[in-house]
């Protein structure tokens, strides 16, 4: 269904559904629907299929044609958006959509995204996955210049930076905003007129475009599109920006010509199996990662047992490599999210135990190797370790199938503090006596990359974004070396 044209002044005097009171509006899984009477149910269904990319709050912004609309919730898509009322009033046949855990500002509503702001050209709002390392330098540029932050969120400097670029329109504007950021984003934004989505230069985090039966989708996964049944077209390219309008789809370029270079921890563990992300299958290259872990560091064990969920594609591919009886040693219960995503390490631990138990059948009396696809605190490893062994486990053996994490992320996976890495501050037995294995191996960096279906990682052109195994940081960290994290950005109590 065509929008309506009605001009830009009406923008600035709309009625924001805003129950919150907030001027901005927030919401690390993208959506967007452009021209579809069903536009904020489709984006409720595909963050439905995105809640694993983040479990801490979500939202939706749609456009009537007139006003923009907006609910932005802490928990889970489903605690909110499953509800006919809340779908209804998110009225228009266009609608953003985000679901949240964040890296930079806390988890407060005020940082749940879609962020929306009311500019000189109308409204806008705005949706990212990823996170920015000049964010707070530029945060604070921007207040020296008078700019009145209401988040502490790095997305919110996006906004500030499209509404004083002195370009004309607002794609020249957006770009130009896009020109001063530095780091990963994947980022999908809805105005009066326009459905935009865009990459980072390096491509750093995933943005798919879909089709359903004639309107336009973006989304940060293929299995957000498979929800609704719309077909996929392409992935955004890295350094792309896509336009979306009644007058169709174009594509800019903003940026000098690289090589994309997206993140490999996407496909270690942050997108769904069933998703394809840079037209790979995320199942198939899972498990041959597993395969390559089997032919590189073998155990003797009568039973493969994977770490649900993210483990048993690997687990499959060492089975099968290894001839060894693939078995569900760990039931996982379902009501319980990902644990590593989790805001507070106090809450992963409890959420740990609360979502494995042995399956003692399967594990009494025999030696098991344990498959995960990572090791970042080690809060999983111990706890499932131990698990094994009051279940009867005569040994356990861990092999994870991906290389140790070494160095913090600072692209949108939440593990900045380097003291926390078990694998940045333990060497090799020592991390195996810390999680109480009787063996203990990692999957090498360029297993991962055989896995990927490379020869060889080029060390002067890597393939892929793999700095928390090699420290080779993709781009500038301007916020750290500058100490800008060290600042409190807001003096309201981080609790709204
Ligand atoms: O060493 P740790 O700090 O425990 O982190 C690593 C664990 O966290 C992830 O699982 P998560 O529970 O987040 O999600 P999943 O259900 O998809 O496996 C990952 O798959 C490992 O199991
Ligand atoms: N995980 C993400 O992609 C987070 C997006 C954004 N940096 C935020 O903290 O809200
Ligand atoms: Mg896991």
């Amino acid at each position: 269904m065509p929008i309506p044209d009605t001009g830009t002044i009406d923008y600035l005097s709309s009625a924001i559904d805003d129950t919150e009171g907030d001027v901005l509006r927030e919401k690390c899984g993208v959506f967007g629907v452009f021209g579809h009477r069903d536009a904020a149910a489709l984006t409720a269904l595909g963050l439905h299929a995105l809640q694993h990319r983040g479990q801490e709050a979500a939202g939706i912004v749609s456009f009537d044609g007139r006003h923009f609309h907006t609910e932005r919730r802490m928990g889970l898509v489903g605690d909110h958006f499953s509800r006919g009322s809340v779908i209804e009033r998110l009225a228009g046949d266009s609608a953003i959509g985000h679901c949240r855990y964040a890296t930079t500002g806390a988890t407060i509503l005020r940082n749940v995204q879609p962020l929306y702001a009311d500019l000189a050209g109308g409204g806008i709002a705005v949706c990212h996955n990823g996170n920015l390392t000049n964010a707070l330098t530029l945060r604070r540029r921007l207040i020296r210049e008078g700019a009145i932050c209401q988040s502490t969120s790095d997305t919110e400097v996006i906004l500030h930076l499209i509404a004083r670029s002195p370009k004309q329109k607002l794609v020249e504007r957006f770009i130009d905003a896009l020109q001063q950021i530095e780091g990963a984003y994947s980022l999908v934004a809805l105005s009066n007129k326009k459905l935009i989505g865009a990459r980072d230069p390096l491509g750093i985090r995933p943005l798919v475009l879909g089709d359903l039966n004639g309107t336009p989708i973006l989304a940060s996964e293929t299995c957000a599109l498979d929800i609704i049944g719309a077909r996929y077209v392409r992935d955004i390219g890295n350094g792309e920006v896509v336009v979306i309008s009644r007058d169709g789809i174009e594509s800019h370029r903003p940026f000098p010509q690289q090589a994309a270079r997206p993140c490999i921890f996407e496909y270690i563990y942050f997108a769904r199996p069933d998703s394809v992300v840079g037209g790979r299958s995320v199942y198939e290259v899972r498990k041959r990662m597993g395969q390559e872990l089997a032919h590189e560091s073998p155990a003797d064990c009568d039973v493969v047992v994977p770490v649900p969920d993210s483990g048993v594609p690997a687990a499959i591919g060492f089975a099968q490599a290894s001839g060894t009886p693939f078995e569900l040693g760990i039931i996982r219960n379902h009501y319980v999210g990902r644990t590593f995503i989790e805001p507070t390490q106090q809450i992963r631990a409890l959420g740990v135990k609360l979502k494995h138990n042995a399956n003692r059948s399967q594990v009494a009396g025999k030696r098991i190797v344990l498959i995960d696809d990572s090791l970042v605190r080690g809060t999983t490893s111990v706890k499932i370790v131990q698990m094994m062994r009051d279940a009867g486990a005569r040994e356990v053996h861990m092999r994870i199938a991906s290389p140790p994490i070494t160095h913090p992320d600072y692209y949108g996976i939440d593990t900045p503090e380097r003291d926390k890495l078990l694998a940045a501050n333990m060497n090799l037995d020592e991390m195996r006596a810390f999680i109480g294995a009787d063996s203990l191996a990692f999957l090498s960096v360029e297993g991962i990359y055989r896995a990927m279906g490379h020869n060889r990682r080029d060390p002067d052109h890597p393939q892929y974004t793999d700095h928390c195994f090699t420290g080779d940081y993709p781009t500038p960290l301007t916020d750290l070396a500058g100490s800008e994290g060290d600042h409190h950005l807001s003096l309201l109590a981080e609790t709204a």
